[in-house]
């Protein structure tokens, strides 16, 4: 184990006696125990802003290979946890732990080479350079065998420098994602579900495991919203684990099979949609009005 792993686990729970009131409180608070096998772990997170606690002790964890969606009203804290975990943020306390490493306080490149992805950590897309050239733009030196190329093996070229690699590998996206005919087009001219694809697909170019997804449906019309669904759950199928920030409880309820709910820096619940949808806390949060 490494000192950041074992550092982690020891914040985590000193003495058994520490874990097992852990793992009881957490239940009772949430209503349900830890997960199976966690990816991601947000323990006692806090985040101020001045005088604003925007994050107040948020603790969830994140089950691999889920769709997970993190709900809550406006100003609840969910984008200020992203930007803690990501690294966009340094909590004031708690901790972050992704994969048994604690990237508590680290700089998005580094989470981002732990393979935890948020879409518009990548820079953001060039208008003035095509669709590939901004496919081109990801780091060279993150190409890696991981999940895609487990799952999707193509033929092997005996002798294929980098820059082979990464544009094989960018089309090989751009198909998956159904704009490689969109390869020459100017990203500028891309509609915004378009350019949302081209986010996942440039994501996707660095070799994540998890994918953390701010509102992703924004925006999008409703024959994308599909598209890009269905690839969220290729992906999934493929051992991606996603952590999805969404308004649209239609996509939260019937595309996620966690729901984390927070309101005012905390957890308030976690469950099923189904058991989200009917606690009575949740619709209290959301001022009454239907979730
Ligand atoms: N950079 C900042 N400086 C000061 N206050 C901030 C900052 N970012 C967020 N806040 C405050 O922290 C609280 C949580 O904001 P946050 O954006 O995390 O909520 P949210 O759940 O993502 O909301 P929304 O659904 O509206 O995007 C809010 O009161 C917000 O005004």
């Amino acid at each position: 184990m490494s000192d950041s792993e074992q550092t982690a686990e020891s914040e985590a729970a000193a003495t058994p006696h520490q874990a097992a009131e852990s793992a009881e409180s957490a239940t009772e608070r949430t209503g349900r125990g830890p997960v199976d096998d966690p990816i991601l772990r947000v323990e006692n997170l806090v985040k101020h802003f001045g005088g604003i606690t925007a994050v107040d002790g948020a603790n969830f964890q994140v089950e691999r290979g889920s769709i997970t969606g993190l709900i809550g009203p406006n100003g609840a804290g969910k984008s200020t946890t992203f930007n803690c975990i990501t690294g966009v943020y340094d909590p004031n306390d708690g901790a972050v732990v992704f994969d048994g490493t604690d990237i508590t306080g680290r700089d998005p490149h580094w989470v981002a080479n732990q393979g935890l992805v948020r879409t518009f950590q990548i820079a953001r897309e060039l208008p003035e350079m095509t669709v590939l050239e901004n496919m081109m733009l990801a780091p060279k030196n993150q190409l890696g065998e991981s999940l895609w190329r487990s799952v999707v093996p193509i033929a092997r070229r005996e002798v294929v420098d980098q820059e082979e690699q990464l544009r094989e590998r960018a089309w090989e996206m751009l198909e998956f994602f159904e704009i490689d005919h969109l390869a020459g087009e100017y990203a500028g001219n891309l509609s915004g579900g378009q350019r949302k694809l081209l986010e996942l697909a440039r994501a996707l170019l660095t070799d994540p495991e998890m994918l953390l997804l701010d509102e992703p449906m924004a925006g999008v019309n409703p024959s994308l919203e599909k598209k890009l669904l269905s690839h969220v759950h290729e992906l999934q199928e493929r051992g991606y684990t996603f952590l999805l920030v969404e308004h649209d409880m239609d996509v939260i309820m019937n595309h996620c099979e966690h729901v984390i709910v927070m309101h005012q820096g905390t957890v308030l619940a976690e469950g099923d949609p189904a058991d989200i949808k009917s606690n009575e806390e949740v619709i209290e949060a959301y001022l009454g009005g239907e979730i």
